[in-house]
């Protein structure tokens, strides 16, 4: 089988293999220089920008671009080893075919950079420059990404920014690694469903699983006498912890459906301790001969069992094997979907829970309004006096702001407050449709139009007939032909009511009449003709004395 395979000098630099790795004359990288690329950028404001020159230039290379690609990515925490590993599998590319792979017991581990201490090191994604030609047993010539991304949880990323870097390296790689430490926590799943489902909302919908292989890679296992290192015990101990039975709580089993969902292939490694000089020595620089011989042990079989051209999966979308043109394709509109505002933004579990909480809370109350509303002027019940309306909504409103409030909730008083005015712009906003039903169903509301337009050729009919009676014919053809266009009006809008056509011109109707009724001298002649009334009432009392207790009352009425 012919491999890519090279002898070379130094991890860092110095490999070439003039098939698959060209870069041109006019590119500002050293030439011939393997080293990790940053793709992804996460920028301070929390943003995300692809560096899409410098991945064309590692998938649109010549010797790699029409073939098949194998995509290989690490995930998981911060600090948790995962660049560390990487760069053993770059070793493992290099020597393809040879028995010591992992080299010689002093040289220094380098690669993908990886160092000790508390903070983050790598961030965004990056892709090793280097495309490794792979011939599988099938006779397959493919073409092997690495991929090493920024560790999820650290305290300068917020949630999102995980999410992203996460789902998008599920996406785009054939091969996830999720590298956790210890063992596999309830939250660990938890955390795995947000990611994929946050990289399944970014996909088109498909039949297929979304993603390819998933593999579990736990980091100092310290239970081997319960599930052995290696392969064989991480298999039987995921499938312990992925099972699920009737007995299992519901949360449980929706997060075991849903990873069993999006994967094709899923399964773990138990990889042991590599030894505390690794783990707390500042000077350790990634020596095997300081590296404990159980972790090294392991290190053969994982990295081959990975790697081994017989185990490469080719990335597929949709059903389709993917080249590395068609993957540089991908990843742009990826991003893209990620950069834009259409996905929702994933909130810790106490952010979410308290706005679940809330929203809940905010659509009981408005149940209640609305229920007891209806009873108050639902469509079955006749005409409210606007001022009983206005009272009755004034006390209904209180008593559901008091069920607001008196509802548990997370998130504090603080948070809550947000969700309150938003329940009281909610009910002010029924209130307003309740007050055009409960007007609709007053019928000299309905009367106005016809009333206004009667009005209308009324006074038309009198003004023309004193001013034609006193010769001034001009202005008594123009309110002839006023009274005309009133008549007509009031002929379509009897037509448009019995006939329910052209309502919209019906509409146009109401809103004219409607508004001459408000602002024109009907009303505020009537008004007037009551207050005169009111102001001579004397005169009334005078005439009919008999009536006298009767009106007595009348003020305080008003009063009120
Ligand atoms: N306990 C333990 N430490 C490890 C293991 N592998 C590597 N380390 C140490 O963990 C530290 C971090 O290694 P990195 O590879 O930089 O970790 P990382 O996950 O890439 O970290 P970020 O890039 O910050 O996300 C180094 O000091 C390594 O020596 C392991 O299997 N177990
Ligand atoms: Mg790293």
């Amino acid at each position: 089988m012919a491999r890519n395979r090279k002898e070379r000098n130094s991890w860092a630099g110095g490999f070439s293999d003039k098939g698959v790795y060209d870069w041109s004359s006019e590119e500002e990288e050293p030439v011939g220089r393997a080293e990790p690329v940053q793709v992804l950028v996460v920028k301070d404001d929390h943003s995300f920008e692809l560096d899409e020159a410098a991945l064309s230039r590692i998938l649109l290379n010549e010797a790699v671009r029409e073939r098949e690609v194998v995509a290989i990515s690490v995930a998981g925490a911060f600090r948790k080893g995962k660049s560390f590993l990487m760069d053993f599998m770059l070793r493992y590319m290099y020597n393809q075919g040879s028995e010591d792979w992992l080299g010689a017991p002093d040289e220094p581990l380098t690669g993908f950079s990886w160092r000790g201490g508390s903070e983050r090191e790598t961030t965004g994604i990056q892709i090793w420059n280097e495309v490794f030609l792979v011939d599988k047993p099938d006779g397959r010539k493919v073409a092997v990404l690495l991929m090493d991304t920024q560790g999820t949880f650290d305290s300068q990323s917020t949630l999102r920014d995980s999410a992203t870097v996460f789902a998008l390296s599920t996406m785009i790689s054939s091969m996830q690694v999720y590298n956790i430490s210890q063992n596999v926590q309830e939250d660990d799943l938890q955390h795995l469903q947000l990611f994929t489902e946050y990289g399944r909302l970014a996909m088109e919908e498909t039949f297929l699983k979304p993603f390819q292989s998933m593999i579990f890679l736990v980091r100092d296992w310290s239970f081997p006498y319960e599930f052995s290192y290696g392969q064989e015990g991480g298999m039987k101990f995921l499938e312990k912890r992925l099972k699920i039975s009737e007995n299992q709580h519901e949360e449980l089993q929706n997060v075991r459906k849903h990873i069993h969902s999006c994967f094709t292939n899923i399964s773990c490694f138990l990889l042991p301790h590599p030894g505390l000089k690794v783990a707390t020595n500042p000077h350790f620089d990634g020596r095997l001969k300081e590296i404990d011989g159980e972790f090294i042990n392991n290190l053969k079989v994982l990295v081959p069992w990975l790697l081994s051209p017989e185990n490469l999966d080719v990335k597929e979308i949709n059903g389709n094997n993917i080249t590395c043109r068609g993957l540089l394709e991908y990843f742009k509109a990826y991003i893209k979907i990620y950069q834009g505002e259409e996905l929702p933004h994933p909130k810790s579990m106490l952010q979410a829970t308290a706005e679940a909480n809330n929203l809940a809370a905010v659509a009981a109350a408005k149940d209640l309004y609305n229920k007891k509303m209806e009873e108050v002027c639902g469509g079955d019940r006749p005409f409210l006096a606007p001022s009983e309306l206005q009272a009755r909504h004034a006390d209904l409103r209180e008593e559901a702001l008091r069920l607001f409030r008196g509802v548990k909730k997370m998130g504090g008083e603080e948070f809550s407050r947000r969700y309150l005015q938003q329940l009281e712009a909610e009910i002010d906003e029924v209130f307003v449709q309740y007050i055009k039903h409960n007007d609709s169903k007053n019928i000299f509301h309905a009367a106005r139009t016809p009333a206004t337009l009667f009005v209308v050729i009324f006074v038309m009919y009198v003004v023309a007939g004193v001013t034609g009676f006193v010769g001034v014919d001009v202005i008594a053809s123009l309110c002839n032909m006023i009274l005309g266009l009133a008549l007509i009006t009031l002929c379509t809008w009897a037509y448009i009511r019995y006939s329910g056509e052209y309502r919209e011109l019906g509409a146009v109707i109401d809103q004219v009449a409607g508004a001459l009724w408000d602002q024109g001298s009907t009303n505020e002649a009537l008004y007037k003709l009551y207050n005169a009334a009111a102001s001579h009432r004397h005169l009334y009392h005078h005439a009919f004395p008999s009536s006298q207790a009767e009106t007595q009352e009348e003020p305080e009425r008003k009063k009120n």
